[in-house]
């Protein structure tokens, strides 16, 4: 959906958050016009699957003795046909792939969001990371469709390049903007965007709006502000004040086929 048909309709978004960063995630879907809730009772989910929009999945601080749950919760999403985005947080450390790969085979994720290294991961090719950072480099594209082809679900790619793929359309956005590196959460609160966007129809297009309106956000906040701190409460504003032919004005210009 676009940003004028997402504030009118408010979507519901049902984040299995991380234990970092949930606040700065709940806020961004609220000021961008959406609706969140967190949670993590298996007797709810049937419930707030049921009035939620899209249900965004993270496995940043996941537990074993809530992998059945988590893909309890997906499975739940995938009957109800509510889109689902998983947020794979540094799936390239072998420990942090164990909860990536049971809900790959037991369930179905609609987009993958995750930076570079996370990405390639899926694509089975080498990135090199930090932790939670991406901090190599390699043909962005490529992985990004080489893991979309592999999983069958649309890619998020995000860092200084934005690469958006199904594996046979392929979209960029080429904008650097460092300071959007800078805070922890970002790309989780990205993620619940790409669900927002995705609420009614699952498409690459869809996918690089919400690519694009965090991309934007930053753009703003960084004409405004130079360090970290107020840079996250600039890009919160930027969120809110962001319209739609500013949004779609930015798509046209900066969304790129690749
Ligand atoms: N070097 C960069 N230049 C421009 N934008 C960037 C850069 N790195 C990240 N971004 C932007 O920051 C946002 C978050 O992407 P990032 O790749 O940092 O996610 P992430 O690694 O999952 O972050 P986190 O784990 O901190 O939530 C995206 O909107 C992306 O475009
Ligand atoms: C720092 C951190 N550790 C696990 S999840 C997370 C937030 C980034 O996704
Ligand atoms: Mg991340």
């Amino acid at each position: 959906m676009n940003l004028l048909e997402l504030k009118a309709q408010t979507p519901l978004v049902f984040n299995y958050a991380n234990y970092v960063t949930p606040q700065f995630v709940a806020n961004v879907v609220n000021v961008v016009g959406g609706s969140p809730i967190m949670a993590r009772e298996i007797d709810e989910f049937n419930d707030l699957v049921a009035i939620s929009n899209a249900v965004v999945v993270n496995t940043g601080t996941w537990r074993r003795s809530e992998l059945p749950e988590t893909i309890k919760l997906i499975q739940i999403a995938n009957q109800a046909k509510k889109v689902v985005v998983l947020d794979p947080v540094a799936v390239g450390i072998p420990s942090r792939s164990v909860p990536v790969k049971a809900v790959m085979t037991e369930s179905q994720v609609n987009v993958i969001r995750g930076n570079a290294a996370e990405i390639a991961w899926f694509a089975g090719i080498d990135f090199t990371s930090h932790g939670i950072d991406a901090t190599g480099s390699g043909d962005v594209q490529k992985i990004a469709s080489l893991a979309a082809q592999k999983t069958g679900a649309i890619i998020a790619l995000s860092g200084q390049t934005d690469v958006i793929s199904d594996g046979h359309t392929t979209q960029i956005i080429a904008v650097d903007v460092p300071l959007l590196a800078t805070n922890v959460g970002t790309g989780d609160a990205l993620s619940a965007l790409v669900g927002m966007f995705n609420s009614d129809a699952v498409t690459v297009e869809n996918t690089a709006r919400a690519m694009a309106m965090m991309k934007l956000a930053g753009v703003r906040a960084s004409q405004k502000v130079k360090t970290p701190g107020y840079f996250a409460n600039q890009v919160l504003d930027e969120l809110y004040l962001i319209k739609q032919d500013e949004l779609e004005a930015f798509i046209q210009l900066e969304v790129k086929n690749g």
